[in-house]
């Protein structure tokens, strides 16, 4: 059943945008979904890397009423086909993800769609990323993007006003996590609704809300990159800037050569 799911693709895949972010560590006067890398606006980046993805159904982008306007617009000028709602989020990135399943929830969408959440401002997320997580949805209710830690990584409590080491987990099981993060609607819808009762429910990723609130369910690693880079404040640009102009680099020798296939195909009448 789910070969032939895969192969027919006959669940929704819809990519959640999340860009409803204050960018307090970037510049809150200067919203970074809306600051251009090699001249595209960082929201546009993320949307067409789902737009050109041929799984992807549908797009849903989530703002906040500081940055609707410019998003809006930007949309409509591009004209993006897949982008059927713009939504509020809330107050805290977990608040945006629960109004978007909220919204898919009345829309009627199926428990087995498949949902990519991905944060705007991860612009440079590569089609294998997308896809892997996509195909990941066959074998498992939940995956995130990661990659993984070249650094040791220290986990920490407090002792008085410093932190002190509690322990140190083999660095071959310690990834970064990435976004898009992957789940069947229903397992996500669940958890959120588990977690919704709890105050103390601040996750900063969707992945901890399940691992939290449905430890039984295994999230899957889905393989991610260095490129795959959040831009969090203002010394993350030089770096995306040389990123977008390796993958734009990329991405013209492809259409070339793609060009070049069809010119081919023509002359030999196929
Ligand atoms: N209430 C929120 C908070 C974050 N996000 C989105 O979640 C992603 C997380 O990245 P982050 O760097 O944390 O963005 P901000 O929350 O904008 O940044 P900061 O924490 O510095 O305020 C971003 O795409 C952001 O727009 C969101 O949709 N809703
Ligand atoms: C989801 C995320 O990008 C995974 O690395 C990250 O947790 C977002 O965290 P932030 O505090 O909102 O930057």
């Amino acid at each position: 059943m789910q070969e032939e799911e895969k192969k027919q693709q006959t669940v929704p895949v819809v990519a959640v945008v999340l860009a409803a972010g204050f960018g307090t560590r970037f510049d809150p006067e200067n919203p970074k979904q809306l600051v251009c890398i090699a001249d595209k606006p960082i929201v546009c980046w993320s949307i067409e890397a789902f737009e050109r993805n041929s799984r992807v159904s549908d797009i849903v982008v989530v703002v906040n009423p500081k940055v609707r306007d410019g998003i809006e617009g930007l949309i409509d000028e591009a004209g993006y086909g897949k982008v059927r709602m713009v939504i509020d989020g809330g107050a805290e990135r977990a608040d945006s993800t629960m109004a978007a399943l909220d919204v898919l929830k009345q829309a009627g969408i199926p428990e087995s769609a498949k949902i990519l959440i991905h944060d705007a401002v991860r612009p440079l997320v590569s089609q294998e990323s997308i896809d892997e997580s996509i195909d990941a949805l066959d074998e498992f209710s939940a995956a995130t993007v990661a990659f993984a830690s070249t650094d040791t990584i220290l986990l920490t409590h407090d002792a008085g006003d410093r932190k002190v080491i509690a322990s140190v987990p083999d660095r071959a099981d310690t990834f970064r996590a990435q976004t898009p993060q992957s789940f069947r609607f229903g397992t996500i819808h669940h958890a959120y609704e588990l977690a919704a009762g709890d105050p103390d429910f601040h996750p900063t990723d969707d992945t901890r809300v399940v691992v939290d609130y449905m430890p039984d369910e295994p999230v899957a690693i889905v393989s991610g990159s260095e490129t795959n880079l959040k831009v969090t404040t203002l010394a993350d640009l030089p770096t995306a800037e040389r990123i977008a102009a390796s993958v734009m680099h990329q991405l013209t020798k492809e259409e070339a050569r793609e060009r070049m296939h069809a010119i081919l195909r023509e002359a030999m009448g196929r």
